[in-house]
Parts: structure tokens; sequence; C-alpha cells
């Protein structure tokens, strides 16, 4: 491998697997470097496209997202650095597939766990193709003020303590992603700063080696010359059997594997190698002196890094800035343990046996009603979900899925159909009722000033039902109310209109509107759960159109599904059944 320098300030990179923050932290470390391109070049999220959001200082930038490695390296044929985010199991064969494309020059893998026969695969591909292999069970590697892989380094506080937003003259080069930030931090204290550092990763068969790194330093002048090494594990002595460090991927069994023995060899070697871990600083400090001494080291410029703006949400956490919402919401939250609906958690909901009318309570009245109460919405719902193919709603669904439309474009297809003609005059039967007899108008007063305005009377009237023929979802409904309501005072209100209106004409019976309309204005006020203001605007916003919405949907769900399973055709309504006339 050796040859020289992996990074510069234009490198750029192609991510695997879209992790939001190492994408971030790359980002937000070219900022502080005052790179003119972001280093992420292209993410690829397998089976993904299009593009992510992210930040670049204060602006945001749109990353483009491709759903394949080979996708990536066409689109960004100067990217030429592959960071792999792919777990353990999926990363030896994305690393293999990005070695292969003659783009990429360096891969560095994230992951812990990559099998050892997978790992020596990629590096006997690696060496016989120029390639570079960092890890895998690596955080990856960092060139001062030019290029960042993944999380190295830590947090951008971490970066500016360590100096790592423009180059110095050390090379550095361990095993472990821990031990690196550690020493990034002691070397910025005693030396003029990292030019390079790389983390090997912590498998026993690393892509590349400590001394593939050390001998490609060696090749890069403004790396200072020369070794100070470490050799930890010392301490193995101490104990009586083998030790085996996990991620330093190192055994110390026998005396020449002792971290003792390395360290003489690479101090007989010609390295600089203190006697302990404690000595490791002053050494590399006294190395650093002497060469500053000597005139080896050119001063470095010192610059002060643009401040990285802060994340919204991380400054609102810790209380520096306050922000508006833009949505305020009273009825349900989901941040909790459980969704609570109303401050009534989701546990109690099903625990204490709630039902569907109980959860429309709590969701659109903000309270929990007698059961009488959701009973008497649960048979609204049952009796209004369907009334056959015939009606508005169920013909627009009918023939919607006929066309081939999805679900939702038929369900809303015959809910467009929902208003003053067709299933939306409960709220106007109810305004009108309670208007009536709030003013004490007698069922003659009223009918006749109504009409005088030019206005039907919502809820009565049917196209087929009549005074012999009740529509008996009215009748269940009056049923259920003066067996189960304290007072029907609206509803009998309502039936003395209908007895009137009747006297006119055989048709204008109390329909389902007019009902429901009437009776839940007694269900409102005889509850004695809501205040006449509560009321009024329950009735002025239109909640009860909400009733036969919900409940209709049911049906209209029903005919889409009848019409897909019968596998109906397009509907073509016939000629005969059009009067073309001029
Ligand atoms: C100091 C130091 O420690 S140095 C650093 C050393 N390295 C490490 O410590 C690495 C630690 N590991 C990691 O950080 C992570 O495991 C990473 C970043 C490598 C991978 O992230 P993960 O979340 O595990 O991987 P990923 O996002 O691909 O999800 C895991 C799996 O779930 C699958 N998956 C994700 N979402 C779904 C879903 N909705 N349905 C089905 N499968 C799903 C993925 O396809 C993937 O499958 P695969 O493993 O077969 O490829």
């Amino acid at each position: 491998m050796a040859t020289g320098q992996l990074f510069s300030k234009t490198t750029q990179a192609l991510f695997y697997n879209y992790k939001q923050l190492p994408i971030q932290r790359m980002l937000d470390f070219d900022f502080l470097c005052g790179r003119e391109t972001p280093s992420v070049a292209g993410i690829i999220n397998p089976g993904s496209d299009g593009f992510q959001k992210l930040f670049f200082g204060q602006e945001e930038i749109a990353i483009p997202v491709h759903p394949t490695i080979e996708a990536a390296c066409n689109a960004h044929p100067t990217a030429d650095v592959f960071i792999n985010f792919a777990s353990f199991r999926s990363a030896a064969a994305s690393s293999m597939s990005a070695l292969k494309q003659p783009t990429i020059r360096v891969v560095a893998i994230i992951a812990e766990g990559v099998p050892e026969s997978d790992a020596k695969q990629l590096i006997s591909y690696a060496r016989a193709n120029n390639k570079v292999i960092i890890g895998p069970a690596t955080v990856g590697g960092i060139q001062a003020g030019a290029f960042k892989i993944g999380d190295t380094a830590g947090t951008i506080d971490n970066i500016i303590q360590c100096k790592l937003y423009r180059p110095g003259s050390v090379g550095f080069v361990s095993k472990s992603g821990g031990m690196s930030n550690e020493l990034y931090n002691t070397i910025a204290r005693v030396t003029d700063g990292i030019y390079e550092g790389i983390a090997i990763g912590g498998d026993v068969f690393p892509g590349s080696t400590l001394s593939d790194h050390i001998l490609r330093f060696n090749n890069i002048p403004q790396v200072q010359k020369p070794v100070v090494a470490w050799v930890s594990g010392t301490c193995a002595r101490l104990f009586k059997s083998e030790v085996q460090f996990g991620h330093a991927g190192a055994k110390s069994g026998g005396e020449l594997e002792s971290a003792q023995a390395k360290n003489q060899a690479l101090r007989e070697a010609g390295a600089i190698v203190p006697t302990s871990y404690e000595a490791l600083e002053s050494a590399i400090k006294e190395t650093f002196d002497k060469l500053a001494e000597e005139g080896k080291i050119s001063p470095v410029t010192e610059i002060t890094p643009p401040p990285i703006p802060e994340d919204l949400k991380t400054a609102i956490k810790s209380g520096k800035v306050r922000a508006p919402t833009h949505i305020i919401s009273t009825i349900s939250d989901d941040r909790g343990e459980e969704p609570c609906y109303a401050g009534v958690p989701m546990s109690t909901i099903i625990e204490q046996g709630y039902g569907v009318g109980d959860v429309i309570s709590l969701l659109w009245f903000k309270r929990s009603l007698p059961r009488y109460c959701t009973q008497f919405i649960e048979i609204c719902i049952m009796l209004c979900a369907d009334h056959g193919p015939c009606v508005s709603g169920a013909h627009n669904s009918i023939v919607t899925a006929r066309a081939g439309k999805d679900l939702v474009s038929s369900l809303v297809s015959g809910l467009l159909t929902i208003g003053p003609r067709f299933g939306g005059a409960i709220d106007d039967a109810a305004r009108y009722f309670k208007d009536a007899y709030d003013r004490g108008l007698t069922p003659y007063e009223f009918v006749e000033g109504m009409k005088k305005k030019g206005i039907r009377v919502p809820g009565i009237g049917h196209r087929i039902k009549s005074r012999d023929n009740r529509d008996k979802r009215v009748q269940l409904l009056q049923k259920y109310a003066h067996t189960h309501f304290p007072s029907v005072k609206y509803m009998e209100y309502a039936v003395q209109v209908e007895t009137y209106t009747l006297s006119k004409a055989n048709n204008l019976v109390m329909n389902v509107d007019g009902a429901i309309g009437s009776l839940f204005l007694d269900l409102l006020s005889g509850s004695g759960m809501f205040t006449k203001q509560e009321i009024d605007e329950i009735v002025e916003i239109g909640y009860l159109n909400g009733l036969f919405v919900l409940a209709r949907s049911i049906g209209l769900i029903g005919h889409t599904f009848d019409q897909k399973r019968l596998k109906q055709p397009l509907y073509r309504h016939p000629w005969e059944d059009v009067l073309y006339t001029k």
C-alpha cells in the first residue's frame, strides 16, 4: 500500500446506509474547515432515491440519495471514498461491491463483527487492486482541516478543542477509535496538532495495518518524523492466564506477544517508546519540542474557525432559545409512554372496555360522556353506515372503484357528495330545531316562517319513506332515546313539527338527519355535561355532520372493496338512460 496522502480538502465521499448524525457531523466539520464543497457527494440507501436535506453551515443542502452503489458511483465519478455504515451482516458484500467500482479508492468499514473470512477476502481484493480499506470496526479517520470520516473525533466541541479544523504536523495511527479521540486531545495539547489520524479498527484482520499507514506517513512531507509509539496492554503480566484484548485485536500469551516485547522491538527499531502510558504525553512533547528547536517544524497559522450554528432542538432543550409553535392541539398527546386521548391513556381505554362512542366522545368533545350517550353515538354510526348502492355517496365510490382508482380516492369521491342534499342535513336540522324551540315558536310558526324565507325544513321529508312507511332507523333512535335519555324535549318538538308537515304531504316525515339532529340536542342539553355556550358552539361548528361522514365512510369503504372483489369493469352510464335534448 504505502504511497501518500489519502485525503485532501476537495475529497468527496459516498456514504452507504443513511445515518443522519455522522453525515451531519462530516458536513459540520467541512464547514469548520472552510471547505467549499461538502465532503459527502451522495448517499446510498438501498432501495431509495431522491434527496436528503442536511445542513452545510447555516444553509440547508439537498444531498442526492441513490438506490445502488453503481448508481451513486456513476452519478459522482469524482467521489473516491466509500464510507460504509452497513451492519456487520451486510458490510462485506457492500464493501466488495464498492471496491469493484473503478471510481472508488478508499473504503472505510464501520461495522464491528464482520466475519474474519469475509474481511480476508476484502483485504486480498484491495491489495490486488491498489485500493485502501480502513476498518472494519473502525470509527474512521481524519485529515485535519480537510476531510473526516463519519463520527471520527466526536463532537464539534471536541474537534475545536483538538484543533482538528486546521492541519498540524503529527501523523497518528491507532487501532482504537476511542484511543484516537484521547490522543487527538493529548497531541493538540503538546504539539501543533494532527496532520492526519487513522483508526485502523479493532478486528484481528484490519483492512490496512498500523505499519501500512506509518509507511504512508513516511511519504507525506507535512508529517514530521520520528515515530513515537506505545503498545498498551503491559498490565497483562499481572494476570496468570493468557489475556485477549478484544478491541485491540491482540493476544498477549507468549512472551513475544506481550506488550513489553512489542514496545522493546519498536524501541530497537528506532521508535521513541516511553516506559508507561502516563509517559506517552511527555515523550510526544519532548519529540515535538526538539523538532521545533531544530527548525524542522514550520509554524502553523492559527485560525479561528467559524461557529457552527446550534441545532434548534438542542438550543431549545438547553433553554437557550424559545421558538413559537406552529400548531396548537388539545385532543391527544403521543409524547409519553402511551398515547392519550383527551388525557385518558390508551391502556385505560382498552382495559376499561371503552367503545368507539367513548373514543369519539374523548376526541370530539374532549370529555368522557356517560355510557348511554356514547352508546347513542355508536347507534347513530351503525344506523348511518350504509344505505345501499344507489345513494349518491355509494354510487360515486362504486364508479370510482370501477375506474381502477385506489381505496382513498374511491372513499373520498363518495364522501364529497355529502352536503345539503345528501347526509349533510344533521347540523342544519339541529340548528333550526334548536332555534325554533328555544324561541318558543309553534310548529306552525316555525314551518311557515321557514317557507316564507324559501327554506325547506332540514330533517323533514324523504324520497321513499312516508306516514305509513316510516324510516325504521328513526324509530329505533326514538325508542332508544325514550328509554335512556333524561329528556327528549327537542325530539318531541321535532315530532310536533313532523305532525304539522305531514298534514301538508304524506312524505314529509322526520328523516334520519332530523332524528339525529334533534336527539343530539337532547343529549347535549340533557346530559348536563355541556354549558349552553358549548352546545351553541357544537351546533355552530357542525360536529353532527361528522357523525354521518364517519358512519358512511364504513359503507363507502365496503362498496369499494365489493367492486374490487367482484372485479367490476369501468362503469359507463347507458345512453338509453340519458335524455339528449337541446
Ligand atoms: C471506538 C469505536 O468503537 S470505533 C467504531 C467501531 N464500530 C462500531 O462500534 C460500530 C457499531 N455499530 C453501528 O454503529 C451500527 O451497527 C452500524 C452503523 C454499523 C449499522 O447500523 P445498523 O442500525 O445496525 O444497520 P442498519 O441500519 O442497516 O439496520 C440493521 C438491519 O436492519 C434492517 N432493517 C432496518 N430497517 C428495517 C425494517 N423496517 N424492516 C426490516 N429490516 C430493517 C436493515 O436492512 C439491516 O439489515 P442487514 O443487517 O441484513 O443489512
